[in-house]
């Protein structure tokens, strides 16, 4: 687990700005949170931290059901779904109403990408902070959360931030809860992740910090939270075993993690959390960036091997038009659909065609399969070459 809990703050890393040369996009961090645990006001301190760096970020609001903000957006949800209108009209509850919203905005997500790109570009912004909704599997789990974090994220360095309310997770059980969430957000999204303890004004987020490094103090928490018959810890120990094989798996996940506690309330601790973020960001371009790239490059085969194989089918119908077979449909079909060229060769020919109409068009048609044969193997050598350079 990278710590930055105590880390001391640089000029240019408190704000987790990289130079121009080494960071010419700039990173977008998406809030994710259980409702309640302070995104919306971790939200709001970074934007006042980055307004008063004379940095401004670019504020995009996800969280459709939210009444009010308290800070400006430059892009918010609630500008292109209406919310309550939504649940109305197509007889949905809160939670769907959420998703179908998203699902709507999602379309748009385009527009936002080439939008952020813009802004970017004329160095007008220097983060993209996007708050999300508190119901967390509406966003996480969704289609449309996944297709607005993907456009991002392939677009910009996207770093989640993963906020946790620190006074309600000072038992082992809920402690551990958290975790399992936030390990199954960073299994959805593949994308770097901090854990933002919030709250640290009323709870100090030591104690969480040393549950994540050593293994026997949270062993000896399980024991103490289960002599006191706990609610969730079961006097017979099988939630203390569970908890305990748990606790070991989620001990890979948690050095994947840089964890920051902060307080949104006084400002303490952002510091930390912008210096998190950069170190994610260089992250992001050093793993997750070529993972995703090889995702995609690997789609990109996938097309190309179907091309391939319709290719090879093409050929196989020619050479039986060649043989002269008449059953080849498939290649008529496909010289068809190709509207740069005529299919029966040139125009000019038609009168020696009208003196024997059934030669001629024999004739024209052998051309034409000709010519398409030539055609396509000129792109199967264009293919070849390309797949062996
Ligand atoms: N003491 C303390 N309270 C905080 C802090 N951050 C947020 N809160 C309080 O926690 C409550 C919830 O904060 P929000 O920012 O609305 O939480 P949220 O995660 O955006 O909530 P949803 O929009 O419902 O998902 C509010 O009463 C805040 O005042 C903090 O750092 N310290």
């Amino acid at each position: 687990m990278a710590d930055t809990m105590s880390a001391s703050s640089s000029t240019s890393a408190a704000t987790g700005k990289a130079p121009a040369t080494e960071q010419p996009l700039p990173p977008a961090v998406i809030c994710i949170g259980m409702a309640g645990s302070g995104k919306t006001t971790f939200m709001q301190r970074l934007n006042a931290h980055l307004h008063s760096a004379h940095e401004p970020p670019y504020i995009i609001n996800l969280d459709p059901a939210v009444r009010t903000l308290p800070f400006s957006s430059n892009i918010d949800i609630r500008d292109s779904v209406n919310y309550r209108q939504v649940m109305s009209s197509y007889n949905l509850g809160p939670n769907g109403g959420i998703m179908t919203s998203l699902n709507l905005f999602a379309t748009k997500i385009d527009q936002v990408v080439s939008i952020l790109e813009t802004r970017s570009k004329s160095h007008e912004i220097s983060r993209i902070l996007i708050d999300t909704p508190g119901q967390i599997e509406c966003f996480v789990w969704s289609a449309s959360g996944a297709i607005l974090t993907d456009a991002i994220a392939s677009t910009f360095p996207t770093v989640v931030a993963y906020v946790i309310d620190t006074p309600r997770t000072t038992s082992p059980a809920t402690f551990m809860a958290n975790m399992l969430y936030a390990c199954s957000i960073l299994y959805k999204t593949k994308l770097p992740m901090i854990l933002v303890f919030n709250k640290t004004d009323a709870q100090d987020a030591t104690f969480a910090k040393e549950w994540m490094t050593d293994f026997e103090a949270f062993q000896a928490a399980l024991r103490e939270s289960e002599d006191g018959n706990e609610e969730g810890v079961g006097g017979s120990g099988y939630m203390a075993s569970l908890l305990n094989s748990m606790s070991l798996m989620l001990d890979e996940f948690y050095n994947h993690l840089d964890v920051v506690a902060v307080s949104a309330m006084t400002g303490q601790g952002i510091d930390e959390f912008f210096e998190a973020v950069q170190k994610k960001v260089v992250e992001y371009e050093k793993d997750y960036k070529p993972e995703m790239e090889m995702l995609r490059k690997k789609r990109e085969d996938e097309k190309l091997e179907k091309k391939q194989k319709e290719l090879d089918k093409l050929m196989k119908d020619m050479a039986v038009g060649d043989s002269g077979k008449k059953e080849t449909p498939v290649v008529l079909s496909d010289v068809e659909s190709d509207e740069d060229e005529p299919m029966y060769g040139d125009p000019s020919d038609e009168e020696e065609v009208d003196n024997d109409p059934d030669e001629g068009l024999k004739a024209r048609y052998q051309k034409a399969l000709q010519e398409t044969s030539q055609n396509a193997m000129e792109d199967a050598k264009e293919y070849i070459r390309k797949s062996q350079g």
